[in-house]
């Protein structure tokens, strides 16, 4: 039977994020896409122009539609936008016992929009984390989490460390954010895996972090290890950046179609 994975995230109009960049990366990487809408944004390679969040009775029938139905291998969260979307979420996750989970813990859009409110970031720590399989942030989404400043890859160690210790399985401290070569840090519990990457020089990341945890949620889904996951995810979010599309006029979507590796 072919995999299934589930993403409760936010519409990105744009194409290049939210649930358009995960059931992109789930199809590419053969595995069936679902999704529960927690908002819709109004949104381009230019900025988030609006957010129509969804009501909390809406995002709950989704979640439970699909998971009765269909059955879900894997779940990936985005964007949540608020604490109670998060509590709820956490709630429906635990009631039907979801073994794999990716927690994508998006605050701020590319161009600078608020995606989560700030008094929400509590509810991530005590509602979400003690879930997740993995929790994947950048940089300053790990200083909103930890209340830390991160500066260098001590530090990335660190807060890979101090997330585990919240209740994640495993968390990954993406380096994207930091000048020269972007660096990730996987702490699993129990060692410390260090994904090296070249900067590519691009305006076009536009969902970098959506399709990176997103492809590792599809991998996951079939099966494979958390580190081969993470492993395949860093592939494929470097091929997606290299091959960029050249749309749009601000930052532009990544190529989800570009990874060349084996389907495992
Ligand atoms: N310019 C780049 N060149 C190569 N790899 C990059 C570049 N930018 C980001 N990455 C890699 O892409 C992945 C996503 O990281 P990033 O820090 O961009 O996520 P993010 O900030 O959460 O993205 P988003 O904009 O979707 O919120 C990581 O593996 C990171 O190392
Ligand atoms: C809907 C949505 N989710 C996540 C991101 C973060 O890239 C975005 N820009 N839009």
């Amino acid at each position: 039977m072919i995999a299934r994975a589930l993403t409760i995230a936010g519409s990105d109009s744009g194409g290049g994020a939210g649930i358009q960049a995960d059931l992109k990366t789930f199809t590419v990487r053969n595995v069936f896409g679902m999704s529960a809408l927690t908002a819709i944004t109004a949104q381009n390679t230019l900025g988030v122009e609006d957010i129509h969040p969804i009501p909390l009775e809406m995002i709950e029938k989704q979640i439970e539609m699909v998971i009765t139905d269909l059955g879900v291998d894997a779940v990936k969260t985005g964007m949540m936008g608020t604490a109670p979307v998060i509590e709820l979420v956490a709630r429906k996750l635990k009631e039907h016992s979801v073994k794999q989970l990716v927690v994508d813990p998006v605050m701020i859009a590319k161009g600078g929009a608020k995606l989560l409110e700030n008094d929400a970031a509590h509810a991530l720590v005590t509602e979400l984390i003690p879930l997740a399989t993995i929790i994947t942030p950048n940089i300053p989404e790990a200083e909103v989490i930890l209340e830390r400043k991160i500066q260098t890859v001590a530090d990335m160690t660190e807060a890979a460390k101090a997330l585990v210790e919240l209740g994640a399985k495993a968390a990954i401290v993406k380096g994207g954010h930091f000048e020269g070569d972007p660096t990730d840090i996987l702490y699993d519990g129990t060692e410390i895996y260090t994904f090296p990457g070249k900067r590519i020089e691009t305006r076009h990341t536009h969902g970098t972090g959506c399709t990176f945890a997103a492809c590792i949620t599809a991998e996951l889904a079939k099966g494979n290890s958390l580190v081969e996951s993470v492993e395949t995810a860093k592939a494929y979010i470097t091929a997606a950046i290299k091959e960029e599309l050249g749309l749009g006029q601000g930052h532009g979507p990544t190529n989800h179609w570009a990874y060349q590796g084996e389907q495992s």
